[in-house]
């Protein structure tokens, strides 16, 4: 992989990046990278980012770069190629593909944007694909990256969307080690962040929108949170949206300002909003660990893809069943026949995400993925619908240092539907996990929900359980299985929701 320094130059232009080039010598770039520490000789430098400091770029040309990429100059600094530009995460998503020669051009993309579901429609959708594909669909995911079909070819994920020059990085690695599809997720920071610039998708999906991300470190405001979401149906060929979403009209608009209605598909519950759907999907029957379903096409070009009938998942919640309506057709679209994906689904497993374990003496328990009101309203709701007499004890936390507005949502959700609270700690990163509990704690209706604080996680997870009957419903939100506690900017290890869950149970019965 190389680029050549002119081919920059000219790149930079074309789209407009380029405010000046002082070029001191040319050379071959052999590496590209935005960290000082991984610099190689003849490498280029992306001086980027909030903590950026000068001395990353001294360090940069101690390691051998020959060339940096910057909004600003730095004068002091002699002897490297400088290209000055106006937006340096654009320029280093433009550079990065070009730099790993375009891997996206040979691969079959489906991104799936919206606040939930993402990682779920995505694993419902690779796993189709992989039975199609005889096993050559990659996978980008908020749990883990999927290049390959050896061990060392997985991995897990630090962001939902790396930045670019990950990202394409680990296109070129999927498409040599043979991948032929890409089911990947895509953030609203990626777009905020310029990670996807540039980046075409063969079909993209906008799940759905409730307010969540907002906050200093990532949107002002819904507005803005809305609008980079929307950006994945400017680039994407296919668009498929869920029409029960909330600004069901404004994602609309932006899929049709950018794509011919014959490449815009329409899907929605019964009973929802069926107007100009191409797909009405209705679950036949569902439990508290399965669901069936059945999907019918409403339009000739929907018809076309034949996939209408009845399917079935091993994953409980009505939010799933939509989810796996989005798979269902985007594997569709990607040519799956009927019978494949209808098999193909059954066998998904997606990890944290509605995993139960049965207790002999005890309540059930459900370790989910929910952290945020809309998915705990989601799962709580089905749950409370589902098992009306049950009580539902729910242990839960709320995230440090992002998403603010998510204590108070967990304060209304669970005053909402659950009997019981455990307040605990969830990836209390810089702030205090008692001050954070209180705050969840001070929008609990008490009336309604008897509340109790364990900080410790582990001791709040058993002493849920330890208390809980048989039919009661104890929910184990927002860490699905997550291997560590993000402390004071430090992953610190822990075993995951479900093998404290496993093991309570195991030394309580
Ligand atoms: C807001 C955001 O996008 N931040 C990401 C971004 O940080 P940044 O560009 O500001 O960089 P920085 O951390 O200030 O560091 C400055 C720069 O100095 C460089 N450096 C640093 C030290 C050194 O010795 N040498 C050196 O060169 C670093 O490589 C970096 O390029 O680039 C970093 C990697 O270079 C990411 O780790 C970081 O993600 C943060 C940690 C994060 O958690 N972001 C979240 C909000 C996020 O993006 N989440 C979404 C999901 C949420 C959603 O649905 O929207 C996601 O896609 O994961
Ligand atoms: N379609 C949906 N609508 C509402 N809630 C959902 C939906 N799908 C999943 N959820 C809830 O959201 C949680 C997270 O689901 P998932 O990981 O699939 O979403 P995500 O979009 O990847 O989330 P995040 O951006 O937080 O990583 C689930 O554990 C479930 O409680």
């Amino acid at each position: 992989m190389s680029l050549i320094l002119n081919g920059c130059i000219l790149l930079l232009k074309e789209h407009h990046l380029l405010t000046k080039a002082d070029i001191v010598f040319d050379n071959e770039i052999t590496a590209v990278t935005y960290d000082s520490r991984q610099v190689k000789k003849d490498g280029m430098f992306f001086c980027k980012g909030t903590h950026f400091e000068e001395k990353y770029l001294r360090e940069a040309q101690q390691n051998g770069a020959s060339t940096y990429v910057s909004e600003q100059e730095y004068p002091d600094i002699k002897g490297m190629n400088a290209l000055i530009v106006n937006d340096v995460q654009k320029a280093m998503a433009l550079l990065g593909a070009a730099f790993y020669d375009y891997p996206q051009n040979q691969l079959f993309i489906i991104a799936f944007t919206g606040t939930k579901g993402k990682t779920t429609s995505a694993y419902f959708t690779q796993g189709i694909l992989q039975a199609y594909t005889n096993k050559k669909t990659a996978l980008f995911s908020t749990i883990d990256r999927i290049l390959g079909t050896q061990p060392k070819q997985r991995f897990k994920s630090s962001l939902t969307t790396p930045e670019s020059l990950d990202l394409f990085k680990e296109m070129r690695q999927a498409v040599d080690n043979g991948m032929t599809h890409l089911v990947m997720e895509v953030s609203s920071q990626a777009y905020k962040r310029n990670r996807v610039y540039g980046l075409q998708y063969d079909i993209g999906f906008f799940l759905n929108i409730t307010p969540d991300h907002i906050g200093p470190n990532e949107h002002p405001d819904f507005a803005d949170y809305l609008h980079c979401k929307l950006q994945l149906l400017v680039n994407s060929n296919i668009c498929v949206l869920n029409s029960d979403s909330d600004h069901f009209l404004e994602i609309y608009q932006a899929a049709q300002a950018t794509t011919p209605a014959n490449k815009i598909y329409l899907f929605a519950r019964q009973g929802g909003n069926e107007s100009n759907a191409d797909f009405i999907y209705h679950s036949e029957e569902s439990t508290l660990v399965q669901s069936r379903l059945n999907l019918q096409s409403q339009t000739t070009k929907a018809q076309k893809l034949l996939l209408d009938g009845q399917y079935e998942i091993n994953l409980a919640g009505d939010f799933n069943e939509t989810n796996a309506i989005a798979a269902i057709i985007g594997a569709g679209l990607a040519g799956v026949p009927y019978q494949l994906a209808k098999t193909a689904i059954t066998d998904v497993h997606i990890p944290g995400r509605m995993e139960t374990i049965k207790t002999k003496k005890h309540g059930t328990v459900y370790i989910d993925y929910a952290h945020n009101y809309g998915s705990m309203k989601a799962l709580l709701s089905f749950l409370q619908r589902k098992e009306p007499q049950s009580k539902i004890i729910v242990v839960v936390g709320s995230t440090g240092n992002k998403g603010v507005s998510r204590r108070a949502g967990f304060g209304k959700a669970l005053s909402e539907y659950a009997d019981e609270a455990y307040l605990t700690t969830d990836d209390p990163g810089f702030e205090d996990p008692q001050k954070i509990a209180a705050e969840i704690d001070q929008h609990i209706d008490h009336e309604r929900v008897q509340v109790q604080i364990i900080l410790n996680r582990q001791k709040a997870i058993a002493t849920a359980i330890a208390k809980s009957n048989p039919g009661d419903l104890v929910v184990l939100a927002g860490k699905g299985e997550d291997a560590y506690q993000k402390v004071r900017g430090i992953d610190t290890p822990y075993p995951n929701d479900f093998n404290v869950a496993q093991q309570v149970i195991n030394e309580l019965e």
